[in-house]
């Protein structure tokens, strides 16, 4: 398979180590703006850039019918636009905050613990992401969809960054960002009450978990048309 990288930062350069070692190409690899012409002899493009970047290098792909997979986070609220540009131009896209196997697996104990909490009033949710001091966004993505998977279990109706605002924080999870150095990515949902502490942790140890999850994405994704998730992923190779 030839694939696109957009984005080559950490991320890019983890995806091209396993993905040659997977039998893959690496056709174009770009850190600045695409060039169309060389991105067009992709059959897949993956999108690990940043987040003023993310939304233009998918539609992009769009436009030239190349299936994109992007893991960027911190442009969601282009999500719903993008979405409505891929059907009207009938290309093939996956977004995931998180790629990674363990993390997938992940966010489903996060949603059966939410579930299990959810009448256990004495119980209050936390939740807590350490990311390395080069990440741009904060909350991170993970963070934002554990937080998402709480709230359509449970009574709350939001999240907000703790130390950020002072608005009111009625049945809304608060979310500590933490920047230390090198830390790939460590996620926490805490339940605390006067008597116990029930916590749920995932601690990337590298990168290459979230890469090749999205490789894996990229291979499943090639030669389908439509808006897809890691789930739809997972459900058929789990
Ligand atoms: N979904 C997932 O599993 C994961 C997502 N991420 C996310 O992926 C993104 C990239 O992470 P890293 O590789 O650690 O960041 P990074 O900063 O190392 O790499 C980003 C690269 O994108 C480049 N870039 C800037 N403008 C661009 C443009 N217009 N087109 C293409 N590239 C451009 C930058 O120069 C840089 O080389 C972040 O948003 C991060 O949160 C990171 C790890 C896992
Ligand atoms: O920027 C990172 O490094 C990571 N970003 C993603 C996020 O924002 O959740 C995924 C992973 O935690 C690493």
């Amino acid at each position: 398979m030839k694939i696109a990288l957009l984005g080559y930062g950490r991320m890019g350069k983890t995806i091209e180590e396993l993905a040659i070692k997977r039998g893959h190409e690496i056709c174009y690899k770009t850190s600045t703006a695409i060039d169309e012409e060389a991105l067009k002899e992709a059959d897949v493009a993956i999108d690990f850039s940043v987040p003023n970047a993310a939304f233009t290098n998918i539609t992009m792909c769009f436009k030239l019918n190349i299936p994109v997979v992007s893991g960027t986070t911190g442009w969601l609220d282009n999500y719903d636009k993008a979405i409505e540009i891929c059907h009207k131009s009938n290309g093939s896209f996956i977004y995931a905050s998180n790629f990674s196997i363990g993390v997938n697996l992940f966010f489903k104990l996060n949603k059966t613990l939410a579930h299990l909490m959810a009448n256990q009033q004495d119980y209050a949710v936390a939740l807590k992401e350490i990311h390395h001091t080069k990440k741009l966004d904060a909350p991170s993505g993970t963070a934002i969809t554990l937080a998402e998977h709480i709230i359509d279990a449970t009574d709350n109706t939001k999240w907000h960054l703790n130390n950020q605002d002072s608005k009111d924080h009625t049945n809304s999870i608060g979310i500590t960002a933490e920047r230390t150095p090198d830390v790939p990515g460590t996620h926490t949902i805490s339940y605390s009450s006067k008597i116990d502490t029930i916590e749920i942790t995932h601690t990337a140890h590298t990168r290459e978990g979230f890469a090749l999850g999205a490789i894996i994405a990229a291979e499943w994704l090639k030669d389908k048309t439509g808006v897809f998730t890691m789930n739809d992923v997972l459900d058929s190779i789990i």
